[in-house]
């Protein structure tokens, strides 16, 4: 106890000699090189690092963007040396041509390893490949599908659109982001679990799995800000602060996912019906999963589904209110598919809408930067080397926002960017873009498993909510993009909501 106390109030002195020391901030300090913040002997570029630790993302895409080959260096006091890059070639170097010489790696997997175990999200080696060939066995069955597309009509019509309808009607402003995360809670549940938390009854208070999976995965983000690394170790060690926060939280995860495996497997044996064998945790069960492999699989799978899609569709509302334009033409995309009863077929046809939510999410990835670990000494394809060991980041956030890659109207919302204008052509088609320009969804062999998925969830709200409703944001200042695991809108999306005067669907 004695020795972890020393290392803690090690670990404060030398942040109070960094904090006081970013204060004294010379010209010198803020100086960069063409590979990165300029750094010095001992304390490398902590001292800019911890400048602009509140705003990371900002800093970095400046110094990508001043980088000839968009990738930086980053060395770091007491932690370890983070590569940055925005450099396609070099993004499909780590995640596909070199993949085994970068995973995840120890020190992104403790992060979360105390919520998500061993499940896929957070494993490297045969303990992911192995799951990750049941998991694409399981999402390339129709079956799936199939289920998917049924919750999310149910979850749209018996749920969402209630809930949109009585704010309209009460003429109330409602928050859309809250709104999306409690539907895509609910429909990330009921796929993977088969167990509806039922988040979109605003009546009920906060469902209890859904506040504690928020605050464990908040804290266990938070852990990786801390700017010396050991900090959150030691207070895990001695379980204080927000680390005993995420223990209870952690528990009750653990707890609630338990008893709803446990409810299966006895509805499985009993024989339940067809229905009740549909979803990801009957399928992972009837692979031979048990115990707490399948409660880490199932859970990994929520932390994947549950604020991706919603952070997406927060911002295109957003971005849709800003850019009238852009709205009437998914409208007229949506109207005729709508009033056919929006299923596969039409989502197949829905290219402008794709189009509008790749364009929202380039400039708001939900996922804004994803990290692996080098296994060995390497060097990327740009020359840039890399020391067994290195931190080695692709940043989704910094590569939409590149002049060299998106041109010089990079910053403007412009969904027509994603088609190709073939002469003659009469139907605008969606023009192939390299996943490692575009890696909001990863690429190569670890590439979202969810993606599809995700599409279709994403363009069926969308088109079903918009056909149906106007969105009138009640606050005009421009909305601050937070990064942590999944990137959300600082303060949420308040609008209005009001019923569309024509509307064309039955
Ligand atoms: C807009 C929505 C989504 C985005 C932008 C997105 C993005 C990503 C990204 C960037 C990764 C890689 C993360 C990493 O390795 O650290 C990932 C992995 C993953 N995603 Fe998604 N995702 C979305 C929706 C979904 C959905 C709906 C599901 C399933 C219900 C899902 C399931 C997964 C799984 C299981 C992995 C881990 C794959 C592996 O490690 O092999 N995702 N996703």
């Amino acid at each position: 106890m004695a020795f972890l106390l020393n290392i803690f109030l090690l670990a404060v002195l030398v942040m109070i000699i960094l904090l006081i020391l970013s204060s004294y901030s010379t010209k010198k300090i803020q100086e960069t090189t063409a590979n990165g913040p300029r750094a010095y002997p001992l304390i490398g570029s902590t001292l800019s690092f911890n400048k602009n630790r509140r705003r990371l993302l900002q800093w970095y895409t400046e110094l990508l963007r001043l980088s000839p080959s968009q990738t930086i260096s980053i060395p770091l006091l007491g932690n370890r040396r983070t590569i940055v890059t925005a450099n396609p070639e070099n993004v499909e170097y780590i995640l596909k041509t070199n993949f085994f010489n970068f995973p995840k790696g120890k020190p992104f997997t403790d992060l979360l390893g105390d919520l998500l175990g061993k499940g896929i999200f957070n494993v490297d080696g045969h303990a992911w490949s192995s799951q990750r060939k049941l998991a694409s066995h399981v999402f390339s069955a129709r079956s799936l599908r199939s289920f998917s597309f049924e919750v999310l009509k149910e979850e749209v019509e018996n749920r969402l659109v209630p809930v949109l309808l009585a704010a309209a009607d009460a003429g109330m402003a409602v928050d859309l982001q809250d709104v999306l995360k409690r539907f895509a809670f609910d429909v990330v549940c009921k796929v993977s679990l088969g167990w509806d938390p039922d988040c979109l009854d605003l009546t009920r208070p906060v469902n209890p799995l859904a506040e504690a999976f928020d605050t464990a995965a908040e804290i266990s983000a938070r852990r990786a800000t801390e700017p010396v690394y050991a900090v959150w170790k030691v207070k895990r060690a001695l379980n204080v602060g927000s680390e005993r926060r995420l223990r209870e939280a952690i528990r009750t995860v653990h707890v609630l996912v338990s008893e709803i495996v446990r409810a299966k497997k006895k509805s499985l044996e009993i024989g339940t019906g067809e229905e009740a064998k549909q979803d990801l945790l009957s399928r992972f069960l009837a692979a031979g999963h048990d115990g707490e492999s399948v409660r880490d699989m199932v859970i990994s799978f929520i932390m994947a589904g549950r604020d991706t899609t919603s952070a997406a569709m927060t911002w295109l509302f957003w971005l849709l209110s800003e850019n009238g334009d852009v709205e009437r033409k998914l409208l007229e995309e949506v109207d005729p598919l709508i009033s056919l009863g929006l299923g596969f077929e039409e989502l197949k046809e829905m290219s402008y809408t794709k189009a509008c939510l790749c364009e929202a999410m380039r400039l708001y990835p939900p996922v804004s930067w994803d990290s692996k670990h080098a296994a060995n000494d390497d060097v990327l394809p740009d020359g840039t080397r890399v020391k067994k060991g290195d931190k080695v980041t692709y940043f989704p956030y910094g590569m939409g926002r590149m002049e060299n890659l998106w041109g010089k109207d990079w910053d403007e919302f412009k969904p027509s960017r994603w088609f190709d204008s073939k002469p003659g052509s009469t139907r605008p088609v969606l023009k192939p873009v390299s996943p490692f320009k575009f890696p909001v969804f990863q690429a190569g062999p670890r590439v979202c498993v969810g993606k599809e998925m995700a599409f279709m969830q994403m363009k069926y709200v969308v088109g079903y909510v918009l056909s149906r409703f106007e969105i009138v944001t009640v606050n005009k200042d421009k909305p601050a993009f937070v990064p942590l695991l999944t990137a959300h809108m600082a303060g949420g999306l308040k609008v209005k909501i009001k019923r569309r005067e024509v509307m064309s669907h039955p």
